[in-house]
């Protein structure tokens, strides 16, 4: 039945330099461009083929899948870009280090602003300059869905409505389907996909650029999950 490949983006030049991202829209690092290079091999050699890819209004995830699908002949193939897709949203930390983050609050309470299933961060206010309601991309979403700063919780409660319209139904009808987007709208994807407990999800990381293959059967249950590396 149905292929899905989950892609997060290679390395970016936040991740290289340790900082919190979320909606900031920063580009791949060298590194991160030839991760996502590799991948296009990796799924070029295992002979994945897709008819549909989606990814985030986010460049470093669209980047990623354009390589990706380059590098394994494929960048005709029809995609869609939605925010639903995005990074969760750190809200007040989007741009503070990581390290100097544990130092002022903690580790323990950085942990947790990362890593909890619940917890929100500091929120963005809306009337801050860096709140996604500035930016021209969001222009078409209702103010309130525009958030200030998301948990795993309601990043999975924003992807889910997009899995259900689109996705599933696509691999239903024995679709292969692509998608490239970033570690936590993906977490929470995986979290949906395997029926990870919200305890258990805080234990699974997603590696820059390393493509993820689950095999559906035609009741959309999970068969197989294969890492490519
Ligand atoms: O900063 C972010 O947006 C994410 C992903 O890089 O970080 P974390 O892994 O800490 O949730």
């Amino acid at each position: 039945m149905a292929k899905l490949v989950l892609i997060r983006h290679g390395q970016s030049q936040w991740n290289l330099s340790n900082q919190f991202t979320g909606w900031v829209d920063v580009d791949l690092s060298e590194e991160g461009v030839k991760q996502a290079q590799n991948a296009g091999k990796l799924i070029k050699e295992a002979g994945l083929e897709f008819d549909q890819a989606y990814t985030s209004v986010l460049t470093r995830a669209i980047k990623t899948l354009h390589y990706a699908l380059e590098g394994s002949d494929q960048l005709w193939v029809p995609e869609m870009k939605t925010w639903r897709l995005n990074e969760r949203h750190y809200g007040a930390l989007q741009g503070q280090n990581k390290a100097e983050a544990a130092e002022k609050w903690g580790d323990e309470q950085v942990h947790i602003w990362r890593r909890s299933y619940d917890t929100l961060p500091p929120l963005l206010d809306a009337n801050d300059e860096g709140s996604a309601a500035n930016d021209r991309r969001y222009a078409n979403l209702d103010p309130h869905i525009i958030p200030g700063g998301e948990n795993l919780k309601v990043t999975l409660e924003r992807v889910m409505p997009f899995w259900e319209d689109e996705i599933a139904p696509k691999l239903l009808d024995g679709k292969n389907i692509i998608i490239a987007a970033h570690g936590n709208s993906l977490r929470a994807l995986s979290k949906y996909i395997e029926n990870i407990s919200d305890e258990d999800i805080i234990n699974l990381e997603m590696a820059t650029g390393e493509p993820v293959v689950y095999d559906f059967n035609d009741k959309l249950e999970v068969q197989s999950k294969t890492k490519l590396n």
